[in-house]
């Protein structure tokens, strides 16, 4: 059943952006959604890597007051085929999840669509990580994009006003979090509704909800790289440039090798 479902793809793939977040930590006078990277506004590379993707069905982008109007304006101008919403966030990332989670309910999606939730400003994400993640969900009911870590991780608790080490993992056991994070509907809805009446509800990313409130569900690493930069503070915009050169480097490169195809297709009558 699932290898059939994968090869006709009988379930809506949903990709959300997540793009009501503030930028304390970037410039909050200057939202980093909107800022551009190789000519092009980081929220446009992100939800354009999914409108690439021809498994992915639907989009949904999620914004705050601040930024709505800037964002619906370059939906338009782009005609993005796949955007069939732009809703209103929360306060916190998890807020921003549940107000999309909430709506695809609404709209009565199936329990078993494929949902990738996407940071916004992970503007330089590949198409292999998406695919796998889509793929991962034939057999998992959660997973991560995430990227080994090369450096050690220390798990460390208060002692105090210093913070001591509690415990060191093995580095091959420790991984950096990244997006998308894919979930089947069901499991994330029942994840979110099993996390709603705890105060002290503040994950930073949707798989610590499936982990810490359905601890029985395995999810799965997908491959990630260093590539897939999460743009944080205004330092992290020259490395994004320099990725954004490379991989636009590569597209027209690919775009070329295809075009070249298609004229030899014609030339031979195929
Ligand atoms: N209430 C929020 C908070 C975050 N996000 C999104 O979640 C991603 C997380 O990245 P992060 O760097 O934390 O973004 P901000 O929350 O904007 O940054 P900061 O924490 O510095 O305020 C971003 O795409 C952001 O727009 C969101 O949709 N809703
Ligand atoms: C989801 C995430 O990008 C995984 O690395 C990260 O946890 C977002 O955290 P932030 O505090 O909102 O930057």
């Amino acid at each position: 059943m699932q290898e059939e479902e994968k090869k006709q793809q009988t379930v809506p793939v949903v990709a959300v952006v997540l793009a009501a977040g503030f930028g304390t930590r970037f410039d909050p006078e200057n939202p980093k959604q909107l800022v551009c990277i190789a000519d092009k506004p980081i929220v446009c590379w992100s939800i354009e890597a999914f409108e690439r993707n021809s498994r992915v069905s639907d989009i949904v982008v999620v914004v705050n007051p601040k930024v709505r109007d800037g964002i619906e304006g370059l939906i338009d101008e782009a005609g993005y085929g796949k955007v069939r919403m732009v809703i209103d966030g929360g306060a916190e990332r998890a807020d921003s999840t549940m107000a999309a989670l909430d709506v695809l309910k609404q709209a009565g999606i199936p329990e078993s669509a494929k949902i990738l939730i996407h940071d916004a400003v992970r503007p330089l994400v590949s198409q292999e990580s998406i695919d796998e993640s889509i793929d991962a969900l034939d057999e998992f009911s959660a997973a991560t994009v995430a990227f080994a870590s090369t450096d050690t991780i220390l798990l460390t608790h208060d002692a105090g006003d210093r913070k001591v080490i509690a415990s060191v993992p093995d580095r091959a056991d420790t991984f950096r979090a990244q997006t998308p994070q894919s979930f089947r509907f069901g499991t994330i809805h029942h994840a979110y509704e099993l996390a709603a009446g705890d105060p002290d509800f503040h994950p930073t990313d949707d798989t610590r909800v499936v982990v810490d409130y359905m601890p029985d569900e395995p999810v799965a690493i997908v491959s990630g790289s260093e590539t897939n930069l999460k743009v944080t503070t205004l330092a992290d915009l020259p490395t994004a440039e320099r990725i954004a050169a490379s991989v636009m480097h590569q597209l027209t490169k690919e775009e070329a090798r295809e075009r070249m195809h298609a004229i030899l297709r014609e030339a031979m009558g195929r």
